[in-house]
C-alpha cells in the first residue's frame, strides 16, 4: 500500500505530462488516453490512502490495547502495593498509561506514521530520479535538499517529543487542576471555599510555564535547510519554464517536471508530519519500556512463598518485633511491635489517628512486608505462604470500601464463587439498601451509568460489610473490620454492636474502631501508640488498670452521658 500511495501521485504526474504532450501535438486520442490514466492514478491514490488509513487504524488500535493490557498486567502482578507508592515508579507508570491514551503520542499511530514516512521518502527519491532526466544535478540537488530538511525535521521532532515528556510533571499538575475544577468530587468544597477562580488561574499559570518550555523557537539550521529547499524548488521551476520558453523543452516534459517539484514538496511535507508523529510514538514506547522495567522486580520478589494456607489460622497470627516504614519514608509507623492474635477470637485495636492501626492490617494482608521482624501464621512466616491462598482466608472491610461501578451483586461477590448473597446481606444489615435499588441485584452502583444509582457513605459501608460476610460464607475465616461504623447512622451502628458477637462467632476477628461500645465486646483489646502496643487486655482488665484505654473510654462515655463516668 505504501508503494501504491507513493507511485500513484508520480504516475499521475507522468501521465498528465504525456496528456499535455498529446494536446500540444494535436493528438486527441493520445491526450485523452493519458488524461484517463492520470485520473485513474489519482483515484488509486485516494483509494489507497483510504485503505491504508483503515488498515493502520485497525492495527494501531490493537497495538495500543495490547500495550495497555500488558501495562495493567504488570502493575497488577506484584502481590504488594509498595511499587505503586514509590514516586519514581508511580510517575513512570502514569506517564506510560496517560500517553497510551493521548492521541498525539499513541504507539499505535506508528502503524500509519511509518507508512506516511516511507511514502514521503519514496516520493522524494522518485522525484529526484524524474528531475535527473532534465538535469542530473537538479535531481541530486532536490534529493540533498529533501534529505537535509528531513534530517532537521527529525532533530526538531525528537526535541519536541523530549519536551512533551519533560513537561509531563506539569501536564499532570494541569490535569489535576482541571479535574478539581470540573469533576463532582471536589465541586462542593471548591465552591464553598470560593476557589473556582484560584483553580482556573493555577491551571492557566501551569499551562503558561509548560508552554514556555515546549514552544522553544526553532534553531537557525532548520531555517537554512528550508531556505535551501526553497531555492532548489523555485530555481528549478524557473529553469524548466525558461528552457520551455526558449523552445528547448517540449510542453509534455515541462508539465511533468513542474508538477514533479510540487509532488516532491508534498512528499517532504508528508515525511515531516509523519516523522514528528513517529518520534512522539517512539518516545512513548521508550517511556513504556522504562515503566515496565521499573515494575518488573516488584512482580517477582525473591523467595516468594508457595506453602498453602488452607485452614489457617488454626492457632494464631503473630507479629514479632515488627517495625515498618512506608516506601520512600524513613519514619517508622510501627516500631518493634509484638502482638499475638489467637485463632477464633476477636481482637480490637484502638489508638489515636495515625497510631498505625491500618498499617498493621496492611502487613497482615501481605500488602507490605515489615521492614524488620515477621508476621507469622501458625508459626509460618507470611513470606513462606502462598499469598493468594492466604488472602482467600481474609475478609477485610477497609475504611473506604472499594466502590465498583458495576452491579450490586458484583459488588458483593467481588471475585468469590457464585452463591446467593441474601444471607450475608441480611446479616450485614444491608437488606434495605438492596431492596431500594430500582433493578435489584442488577442495579449498577454508579450514577455515571444508565440506570445506575449513587449510594451514600453509610450504604456503601453496609455493602462492604456484606461483601466481607459473603467472603466468610465462601471460606474466609479472618474478619478484619477497619472502622466499620464510621459512616453508619445511630440505629445501624447500634444494630451492628448488638450483633457483633453473632457476626464474629468462630472467626478470628480484628476490629479497628474509635467507638468503644463496639470495642468493649472484643475478647481482647490492644492500645497502639506511635506504632507500639502500650496496653493489652480485656475491657474490664484495661479499665481496672486505669491507663490510656480507661481514660479514652471514660472520655467517650462522658460525651454520651453528659458528664464523666
Ligand atoms: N501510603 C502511605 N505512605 C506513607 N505514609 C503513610 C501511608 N499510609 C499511612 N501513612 C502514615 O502512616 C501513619 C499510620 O497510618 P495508619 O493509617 O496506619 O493510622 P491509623 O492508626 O489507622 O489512623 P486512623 O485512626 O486515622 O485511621 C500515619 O502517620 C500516616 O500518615
Amino acid at each position: 500500500m505504501v508503494v501504491v500511495a507513493a507511485a500513484a501521485p508520480l504516475g499521475s504526474v507522468v501521465a498528465l505530462g504525456q496528456a499535455v504532450a498529446g494536446v500540444a501535438r494535436g493528438d486527441r486520442g493520445y491526450a485523452v488516453g493519458w488524461a484517463v490514466v492520470a485520473g485513474a492514478c489519482l483515484l488509486l491514490q485516494w483509494l489507497g490512502g483510504a485503505l491504508q488509513r483503515a488498515a493502520a487504524t485497525a492495527l494501531g488500535e490493537r497495538v495500543d490495547a495490547l500495550l495497555q493490557h500488558e501495562l495493567m498486567r504488570a502493575v497488577a502482578a506484584p502481590s504488594g502495593v509498595r511499587h505503586l507508592e514509590d514516586p519514581a515508579t508511580a510517575a513512570l507508570v502514569e506517564v506510560g498509561r496517560d500517553t497510551l491514551r493521548a492521541d498525539w503520542a499513541r504507539p499505535g499511530r506508528l502503524a500509519s506514521t511509518i507508512g506516511g514516512l516511507a511514502t514521503g521518502r519514496i516520493i522524494l527519491l522518485a522525484s529526484g530520479v524524474i528531475l535527473a532526466g532534465f538535469h542530473w544535478w537538479l535531481g541530486v540537488g532536490l534529493l540533498v535538499a529533501g534529505v537535509w530538511a528531513a534530517y532537521e525535521d527529525r532533530v526538531a521532532s525528537r526535541t519536541e517529543a523530549g519536551h512533551h515528556y519533560g513537561a509531563s510533571e506539569s501536564a499532570r499538575r494541569m490535569r489535576y487542576f482541571n479535574d478539581l475544577g470540573t469533576t463532582p468530587p471536589a465541586a462542593k468544597e471548591i465552591r464553598l471555599f470560593g476557589l473556582p477562580e484560584f483553580v482556573v488561574n493555577r491551571h492557566g499559570e501551569t499551562w503558561a510555564a509548560t508552554m514556555q518550555r515546549v514552544l522553544t523557537p526553532a534553531g537557525r539550521r532548520p531555517l537554512i535547510a528550508t531556505a535551501f529547499l526553497g531555492v532548489v524548488v523555485l530555481g528549478g521551476i524557473v529553469l524548466v519554464v525558461r528552457e520551455a520558453v526558449a523552445g528547448r523543452l517540449a510542453a509534455g516534459p515541462t508539465a511533468t517536471y513542474v508538477q514533479t517539484f510540487l509532488v516532491a514538496l508534498g512528499g517532504i511535507q508528508q515525511s515531516s508530519w509523519s516523522g514528528l508523529q513517529t518520534e512522539l510514538a517512539l518516545a512513548t514506547l521508550d517511556r513504556y519500556d522504562e515503566a515496565m522495567r521499573a515494575i518488573a522486580p516488584a512482580a517477582a520478589p525473591a523467595g516468594r512463598g508457595s506453602k498453602p494456607a488452607t485452614g489457617m489460622p488454626q492457632r494464631e497470627i503473630a507479629l514479632r518485633g515488627v517495625s515498618f516504614s512506608y516506601p520512600g519514608t524513613s519514619r517508622e509507623v510501627l516500631r518493634d511491635l509484638d502482638l499475638v492474635i489467637p485463632a477464633g477470637q476477636s481482637l480490637a485495636v484502638v489508638g489515636a489517628n495515625g497510631a498505625g492501626k491500618t498499617s498493621l492490617v496492611k502487613l497482615l494482608c501481605g500488602l507490605y512486608e515489615p521492614t524488620q521482624g515477621s508476621v507469622a501464621i501458625d508459626g509460618l512466616d507470611l513470606r513462606e505462604l502462598d499469598l493468594d491462598d492466604w488472602r482467600r482466608r481474609l475478609a477485610v472491610v477497609f475504611q473506604q470500601p472499594v466502590r465498583l461501578p458495576m452491579s450490586a451483586y458484583s459488588n458483593i461477590r467481588f471475585g468469590r464463587a457464585d452463591a446467593s448473597p441474601d444471607r450475608a446481606v441480611d446479616r450485614a444489615g444491608a437488606k434495605t439498601v438492596v431492596e431500594a435499588l430500582p433493578n435489584g441485584w442488577d442495579t449498577v452502583l454508579s450514577a455515571e451509568f444508565d440506570g445506575g444509582v449513587e449510594l451514600s457513605g453509610g450504604e456503601w459501608q453496609r455493602l462492604g460489610l456484606a461483601r466481607a460476610l459473603y467472603a466468610v460464607q465462601q471460606g474466609a475465616s479472618v474478619l478484619v473490620l477497619d472502622e466499620p461504623a464510621a459512616h453508619l447512622d445511630a440505629r445501624s451502628e447500634a444494630e451492628l454492636y448488638r450483633r457483633f458477637l453473632d457476626l464474629t462467632a468462630g472467626l478470628t476477628t480484628i476490629l479497628i474502631s474509635h467507638r468503644f461500645s463496639t470495642v468493649r465486646q472484643a475478647s481482647s483489646i490492644v492500645v497502639l501508640d506511635e506504632g507500639r502496643v502500650i496496653e493489652q487486655g480485656s475491657h474490664d482488665a484495661l479499665l481496672a488498670r486505669d491507663g490510656t484505654y480507661a481514660h479514652l473510654f471514660r472520655l467517650q462515655a462522658a460525651r454520651f452521658d453528659g458528664g464523666p463516668a
